[in-house]
């Protein structure tokens, strides 16, 4: 290996340097994924004992070592327990990047055009529009790749043409079914009063009810793109990777649920997600 310079009894190589970015950028995409969750607070409580472990173990202070050493010992055991949503979600993130994904969905592009086909999307923008005008909760999971056989069972299922009628009358309040999610799957409805998780993200805006924490949560744990429609205000939001858009324009909605359907979504999703405008006081009134 090369020796780049020595500290005191350290070699330092190239090395060192490499290996110290690649902790860095790993720490910071952790950091990054958990960030507004609970979980961070767990996370640094982890590194803030892990440096103590480190100072003790050097200064050999062996019984306070001994002591931390056993916390160490069940550490990763632990961290699988605790951050159980967040290797997932991690996970999902590098499953969801790959090359090797993109090639595979290049290759069938064919074949998911033609599924596309049979779904109109106009259909659920109509029915957007009406639930929006009349305040009709709603909330509406599109999945491009999976079944979600987990969430579809915990509904009823359905496997129906998607139209507006029966949306419509899926969200009527007065519907049995008009309680939990829709969800959306190769151009059929898969089922209805479906269980979403909720998110536990803490900087979501405080307005936001249970109806809106399990479309962002459904969008964290899933690679789903999310609709709710608020029945306080008639606002609708879309959620995805966690991040939610609002105040969008009807046909905006349109755009981006066609360009999760066909796979070609903005790199810069996220990031345009944050630069949203703020959400409109109770004084002015919402535009979407
Ligand atoms: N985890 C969940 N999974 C699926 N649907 C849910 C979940 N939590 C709540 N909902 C749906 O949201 C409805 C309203 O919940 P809640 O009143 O807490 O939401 P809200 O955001 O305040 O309402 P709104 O969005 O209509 O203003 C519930 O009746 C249910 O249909």
């Amino acid at each position: 290996m090369v020796l780049l310079f020595k500290i005191g009894f350290l070699d330092v190589t190239w090395v060192d340097f490499v290996d110290i970015a690649l902790v860095s950028i790993l720490l910071y995409q952790v950091y990054k994924l958990i960030r507004g969750s609970i979980a961070v607070n767990i996370f640094l409580g982890i590194l803030a004992l892990y440096l103590v472990y480190l100072i003790v173990r050097a200064a050999q202070m062996e019984l306070l070592a001994t002591i931390l050493g056993q916390f160490m010992g069940v550490g990763v055991l632990a961290m699988i327990i605790l951050f159980q949503p967040e290797i997932r979600k991690f996970l999902l993130v590098i499953g969801r990047g790959t090359e090797f994904k993109e090639n595979i969905f290049k290759t069938i592009a064919n074949w998911r055009h033609q599924y596309h086909d049979d779904f109109d999307i106009h259909e659920v923008m109509e029915a957007a529009k009406a639930l929006k005008a009349t305040k009709t909760g709603a909330l509406v999971v599109f999945s491009r790749d999976t079944e979600l056989k987990f969430y579809v069972q915990t509904g009823d299922a359905l496997d129906s043409a998607v139209n507006k009628r029966l949306l419509l009358s899926i969200f009527n309040k007065h519907s049995p079914l008009h309680d939990g999610a829709v969800i959306i799957h190769k151009g059929r409805i898969k089922a209805a009063r479906c269980v979403l998780p909720v998110s536990e993200n803490d900087n979501l805006p405080p307005h936001f009810g249970l109806r809106h924490r399990a479309a962002v949560g459904m969008s964290e744990n899933t690679d789903t793109l999310v609709m709710a429609i608020s029945e306080e205000s008639g606002r609708l939001i879309l959620a995805r990777n966690g991040k939610y858009l609002r105040s969008l324009k009807l046909k905006q909605v349109e755009h981006r649920v066609l360009q999760y359907l066909h796979n070609d979504e903005p790199a810069r999703w996220e990031e345009e997600v944050k630069d949203e405008e703020p959400e409109p006081t109770e004084s002015s009134p919402a535009k979407a």
